[in-house]
């Protein structure tokens, strides 16, 4: 057959030909049943890919809201997803309120309480006693009063014994040695009549408080009883607490001794954790690409911000609300009216406009979500908490460092949870004034005097805090909230600012410029480059951008980028058209998924320039989005959307109407043979199913240019060989594909062109058959040796290949495969096939033996451009 084709090749209008071998993957792919049919199949799907629509709105207001529904669904099928993580956070701010209310609001205590002068507020009290010459009998009634009420006694000199046991055990002296009584007698002078009265010498530890009182009790109970002779008689000693005078309330109220000032630092707590639990879905998105996906896909940066604050804010906004209702459950004073509520309210409200584009702008600086949480929880706590109460405790008015406190202070209300913390104190500092001097103007009022003079007849500070009540909670002054306000604001309006100059590149890109201007980083020259490549290059060089945007789809010149200073990718040029498949291979680590980077906007580009569908890459990359589709290497997927709602995001975001989403969303499942895994969520889906959804979100919309960074790793070979197809049949529609792979076999296949990258170098560049005629020519075909068969008869195989063939090269040598190249392109392949066709049948060593063209694989494996 061989011989006849060459034979009648100029009859055939054959010009070359080539064999190659059945690959492993081939046989995979018809190995079972179920495959074969597949084959079939997807044969008959892949001819959807002809059909793909395109979005219904590509602007306007109807676009805007398709952008704003996909990014809503995101949120909410991912909080709906992750409902034990958002319960948790709902209820966290609950739980703490709880834990400060209720304890107080069981026991039920509002003042400082009365407390009864007994023994019986000491821990086992002992009770010495000396008796002395008792000439009043006392020390009976004395003893007996302890006794019956269960208290220990002892007996003894009481200054030798407290001296003693102070010495011995000073602990126990000071706790429970509480009270003693000797009893004596001593002489007393009345005018000229001197006479010996009956003495009690009462004695207390001076340690515990309210002990002389105790003491004092203790012995007089027991000479009423001794008088009365009444052993149930007694008479009951308690000390009650004056209520505070004014002035000390001021004082402890500015001071913070309070309730509600308990409750201000609490919230501002739960608030810490409430706060910083949003970075966790802001960092997952931007670690796992799948915020540059949706940026890809046409996403407008306002709406992409836009939505995620609404989202955060209104879920917030629920959290504030539970709280809140929480706190007026239990009717504490300054959270119990709505006009108190509402002001907790408003400030809870400045605090979020404050604090979310702060944890957006954290969010950049984490990898990991739980980190950000964790680091983010300890800086606002410091930030927020910690400062708070070290500035209060220098504000205090002994320490004289106002003119210090007074300036941290107010840079201080910059940080969110700062300002929360001082807001909530100082608005019920200036409720407890409001409150107490209200109860004061009511008792002048009682007795004549009006506010003024009520005002004149109290001290400094009273006057103070109640002279300047007017419009006070709003007040800008101290105890007034109004500066804490306008802080909030006005961060929450710079930090969303800067959101958008980080997003829009605005502060990077000219800082960027300059550093370059100031240290310029240019391509490293190549000396030993390629003729293709220094062709193509001086190509693009020597072409106009006009020229180099209409005669190609993409085209970059001299694209370069530098990670510090380290050359990731040195001067590519290149032009890519429509129809055209160009495959960038490479060792790991060559450069191929970071010039995909700077292709698609991730990364900015060092030096050179780039064009994609005739917009700059370095100026117009959101205009780029709307014609590209991108397959990122690591799938940037968000892992609770399953694989159809995942489709239905990226359709919305391109301008699909729902119901069309829908039907899209099942049609790239069928192209791509995932339909069964539509409804499993991204987490539950196998890598390659996973690959297969990137590859899905890619096609959507339509794409003209569609870069995939190694789209079929992970899938298997039947997979593989329909994707494939698909990819072709795209082609055929006449996209742009740029492709990275390290499977050269499916470079081979689907590749128009291909530059082989390393080093950040393209070290050759051409098509395939190009290169295969440049660096795979001739050969390989391999001897399989009888398994029975001693080293010996191998000899006999290699001299006889050497007698027929000596051109051959014995490539490597297995203790049953001889495999051999041939370089010479011009032997036909017809004499090699009779040649080794002879052998196996005169030579009954050989068992079976292989022959097959050079490949792309063979050329890259064994020849030193690729691997180093
Ligand atoms: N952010 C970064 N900072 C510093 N160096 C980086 C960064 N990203 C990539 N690099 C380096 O740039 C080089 C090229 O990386 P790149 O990811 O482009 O390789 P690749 O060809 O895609 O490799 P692979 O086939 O493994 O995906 C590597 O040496 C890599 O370590």
């Amino acid at each position: 057959m061989l011989k006849q084709l060459e034979s009648q090749s100029r009859k055939l209008n054959v010009h070359s030909y080539g064999i190659s071998l059945t690959t492993l993957e081939e046989v995979f792919i018809r190995a079972g049943a179920q495959h074969s049919q597949e084959v079939g199949r997807h044969h008959a799907l892949s001819s959807e890919v002809d059909n793909l629509p395109k979005p219904t709105y590509t602007s306007g207001m109807r676009l805007i809201a398709s952008q704003c529904l996909a990014m809503y669904l995101k949120r909410y099928i991912s909080m709906k997803r992750s409902w034990v993580l958002w319960l948790i956070h709902f209820v966290l701010p609950t739980i703490f309120v709880l834990l400060i209310m209720l304890p107080s609001w069981l026991i039920g205590i509002t003042d400082l309480p009365p407390m009864p002068l007994t023994l019986s507020e000491y821990e086992a009290p002992i009770t010495l006693i000396e008796k002395g010459d008792d000439m009043g009998g006392n020390y009976q009634s004395y003893k007996r009063s302890l006794l019956q009420e269960g208290y220990r006694v002892e007996h003894g000199s009481i200054v030798e014994k407290m001296l003693r046991l102070t010495r011995v055990s000073p602990n126990i002296v000071r706790k429970r040695y509480i009270v003693g009584a000797s009893f004596n007698s001593s002489e007393i002078s009345t005018l000229d009549l001197h006479r010996m009265w009956p003495t009690i010498n009462v004695w207390f530890n001076n340690d515990p408080y309210h002990s002389p009182a105790v003491a004092l009790g203790v012995a007089l109970n027991a000479v009423l009883q001794k008088i009365t002779n009444c052993s149930l008689c007694s008479i009951q000693f308690v000390n009650h607490p004056f209520p505070f005078s004014e002035d000390t309330q001021v004082t402890n109220i500015a001071k913070g001794d309070s309730k509600g000032e308990q409750i201000a630092l609490y919230t501002t707590f739960a608030f810490v954790f409430t706060s910083c639990f949003y970075i966790m879905f802001i960092v997952r998105e931007n670690t796992c690409k799948s915020k540059h996906l949706q940026f890809v896909a046409g996403t407008k940066i306002p709406i992409f911000w836009l939505v995620t604050f609404v989202f955060d804010f209104i879920t917030y906004i629920l959290v504030c609300l539970l709280t809140l209702t929480t706190l007026a459950c239990f009717q504490e004073d300054g959270f119990k009216t709505a006009e108190d509520l509402s002001r907790f309210l408003v400030i809870l409200i400045c605090f979020g406009w404050a604090f979310f584009p702060m944890i957006y702008i954290a969010a950049y600086f984490f990898k990991i979500p739980a980190n950000g949480f964790v680091w983010m929880c300890a800086v606002c706590f410091c930030a927020g908490i910690l400062s708070f109460q070290i500035i209060k405790i220098l504000k205090m008015e002994d320490l004289n460092l106002k003119h210090v406190t007074d300036p941290v202070h107010y840079v201080m209300l910059l940080v969110p949870h700062y300002s929360l913390a001082s807001a909530l104190s100082e608005s019920y500092i200036t409720f407890s004034f409001q409150k107490l001097c209200e109860k004061m103007f009511k008792i002048c009022a009682q007795v004549g005097l009006d506010e003024n003079d009520c005002l004149k007849n109290v001290s400094w500070t009273v006057m103070d805090a109640c002279g300047n009540l007017e419009g006070s909670y709003y007040k800008w002054e101290e105890h007034g909230i109004g500066r804490n306000i306008l802080f909030s604001c006005i961060v929450g309006l710079v930090l969303f600012l800067l959101i958008f100059l980080i997003e829009y590149d605005t502060i990077s890109r000219p800082l960027k410029l300059l550093i370059f201007k100031c240290k310029p980083q240019y391509p490293a020259e190549n000396s030993d480059e390629d003729f293709d490549v220094a062709q193509e290059r001086s190509r693009i060089r020597n072409m106009t951008s006009d020229e180099l945007t209409s005669s190609y789809d993409l085209a970059v010149k001299d694209l370069t980028k530098y990670y510090k200073k380290f050359l990731a990718v040195n001067g590519l040029s290149v032009g890519v058209k429509r129809y055209e498949c160009f495959g960038l291979l490479g060792a790991n680590g060559a450069g191929k998924t970071t010039t995909f980077k700077m292709l698609t906007g991730d990364v900015r580009m060092t030096y050179g320039e780039g064009w994609i569908m005739g917009y700059r890459i370095r100026k117009e990359m959101r205009k780029i989005h709307k014609v590209i589709g991108y397959c990122p290497q690591f799938d940037a997927l968000l892992d609770e959307l399953t694989a159809l709602e995942t489709i239905v995001m990226f359709s919305l975001i391109k301008g699909f109407r729902r119901s069309d989403a829908s039907c899209l969303a099942e049609k790239l499942a069928d192209i791509l043979d995932f339909r069964e895994h539509l409804n499993k969520q991204v987490r539950q889906m196998s890598g390659g199913n996973k690959r297969k959804l990137s590859a899905a979100v890619a096609l959507i919309g339509d794409p003209t240019v569609l870069f995939f960074d190694e789209p079929t790793s992970g899938m298997d070979p039947a997979t593989k060989h329909f994707f494939k197809n698909v990819i072709s049949k795209i082609r055929d529609q006449g996209k742009c594909i740029i492709l990275t792979s390290h499977g050269l076999e499916e470079c081979e296949t689907l590749c128009t062109r291909l530059a082989i990258m390393v080093d950040g170098n393209f070290r050759c560049l051409g098509s395939v058959q190009h290169l295969k005629n440049k660096f795979a020519r001739g050969c390989t075909f391999t001897i399989k040796v009888k398994k029975e068969s001693k080293a010996v008869t191998t000899q006999v195989i290699e001299k006889y290949v050497k007698d027929k063939l000596p051109m051959a090269q014995l490539r490597e040598k297995h203790e049953d495969l001889l495999i051999y190249s041939i370089s010479d392109s011009n032997v036909p392949w017809s004499a090699m096939f009779g040649i080794l066709e002879k052998g196996r049948r005169t030579i009954n060593e050989i068992e079976d033996y292989s022959l097959g063209q050079g490949s792309l694989e063979q050329f890259s494996t064994h020849c030193r451009y690729f691997y180093h």
